[in-house]
């Protein structure tokens, strides 16, 4: 996905390859190099090359931020990515390593804060604000002055009524309606929304 969205921004001659754990059949067919575990980070001078954070967060959300603050704390920069099929108002803030997928819409005054990912087609009405690494899965509609802080992952096509506040590190699921806040760390699925233990 963030590979198609670079390729899409024009920026396909520049990506040098990608760094996991295991080669993966999936970029094989993007043509893109496996460079290595992230100990081949260390042949890459942080003023040379930028970096694109390729993690999801189903499963463990937490690992899309340590990538993160582990590669910005040896200095290499996460440029923000927009899809050039996003509707994203001039007033909208993208921080540092924000990601903007196909279709999706950042509404007037909404903060998209560093290393969230807004999934294909998701909607972020006006001024929410979306904290740091947060997932917002595809289709998801948040209405105006929503909060979902730091690391929480909202299901695909979830929807939160306006004014809601998603705690650090909840996970809304899939399909959910989010009436009420969600407190951190926890989960809430349903329609109406209902929250339990993670
Ligand atoms: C580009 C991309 O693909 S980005 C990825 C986007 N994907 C998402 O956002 C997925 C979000 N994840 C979900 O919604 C998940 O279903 C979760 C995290 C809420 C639950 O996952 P799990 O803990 O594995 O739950 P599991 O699948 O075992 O189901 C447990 C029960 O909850 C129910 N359930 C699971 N998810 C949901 C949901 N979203 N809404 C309502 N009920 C649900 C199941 O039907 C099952 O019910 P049962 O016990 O009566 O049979």
């Amino acid at each position: 996905m963030v590979c198609a969205c670079a390729r899409a921004c024009g920026w396909g001659a520049r990506l040098l390859g990608y760094l996991a754990p295991e080669p993966s059949a999936l970029m094989s067919e993007l043509k893109l190099e496996h460079l290595g575990d992230d100990d081949a980070l260390e042949r890459f001078a942080p003023d040379q090359v930028a970096l694109l954070n390729g993690i999801g967060s189903v499963g463990d959300p937490s690992r899309r931020r340590r990538a993160h603050d582990a590669a910005a704390a040896q200095g290499f920069a996460f440029p923000v990515l927009t899809h050039p099929t996003a509707i994203i108002d001039p007033t909208a803030l993208l921080s540092e390593g924000a990601q903007i997928m196909a279709g999706a819409i950042v509404q007037i005054g909404a903060r998209i804060h560093a290393g969230a990912l807004i999934n294909t087609g998701a909607r972020i009405d006006h001024h929410c604000f979306i904290g740091d690494h947060v997932h917002i899965a595809p289709g998801a509609v948040l209405c105006g002055q929503v909060t979902v802080e730091t690391g929480a992952h909202v299901g695909a096509g979830a929807t939160l009524i306006q004014g809601v506040r998603v705690g650090q590190d909840a996970l809304v699921g899939a399909g959910a309606v989010v009436v009420g806040n969600v407190s951190s760390g926890m989960r809430t699925i349903g329609v109406p929304a209902r929250e339990s233990a993670l």
